[in-house]
């Protein structure tokens, strides 16, 4: 994958905004400030490319990055951020449920988790969805650089089985070591192509 060239296309608030699906892409999925913004930039080696912040609910719309003439990696909105109101919440999930069943192009969907957390009825329902959906995943366990080896084992273990994943499936990342970029990208090509 040459991540060479890559740029903000646009931020999509409605289904109609969408740009023309002309190229295989993949969305990236999970808890606000669980991590999502980080982990693009790390894949594509950018640091300050997609905003990233400690108050949750940072990025709002859908946003598109393309890279090079190959594909389009789109960053959504974390979900089950308390602080935003009912009504935009129910908006975002909407306009990103619709996204996600209908886009023709979409690849896979890279699932997100805080590697140090319980596993969440959220994101369970989340992985339901995208299985009943036939819309193929990728779970990443990232932040793994907040704890030790022996209990990341642990926790990933833990949600393994509170997601019904198989360990071969899921991959670990740290976007701040950078450990699990490989993998991930090795996992993304095979979708991709
Ligand atoms: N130590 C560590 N911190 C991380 C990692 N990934 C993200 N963070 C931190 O977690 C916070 C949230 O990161 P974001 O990338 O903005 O999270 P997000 O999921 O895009 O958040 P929303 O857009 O608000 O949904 C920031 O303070 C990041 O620096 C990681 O792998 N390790
Ligand atoms: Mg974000």
């Amino acid at each position: 994958m040459d991540f060479s060239k890559v740029k903000f296309l646009l931020s999509v608030h409605s289904i109609k905004q969408l740009p023309a699906a002309e190229l295989p892409e993949v969305a990236f999925a999970g808890r606000s400030n669980v991590g999502k913004s980080s982990l693009i930039n790390k894949l594509l080696g950018r640091k300050g490319l997609v905003k990233v912040s400690a108050r949750p609910g940072k990025t709002q719309g859908l946003n598109y990055f393309q890279v090079g003439e190959q594909f389009y990696l789109v960053d959504l909105p974390g979900y089950g951020f308390a602080k935003v109101p009912k009504a935009m919440q129910n908006d975002w999930q909407g306009l990103i449920s619709t996204y996600l069943q209908n886009r023709s192009t979409l690849k896979c969907v890279v699932v997100i988790v805080d590697i140090r957390h319980e596993p969440k009825s959220q994101d369970t329902q989340l992985f339901d969805w995208l299985r009943v959906n036939n819309i193929p995943f990728i779970p990443v366990y990232t932040k793994i650089d907040k704890l030790s080896g022996n209990e990341r084992m642990k926790n990933a273990t833990r949600l393994d089985k509170g997601h019904s994943i198989h360990p071969s499936q899921r991959i670990l990342f740290s976007a701040k070591s950078g450990q699990g970029r490989d993998d991930l990208i090795a996992a993304l090509a095979s979708f991709v192509w």
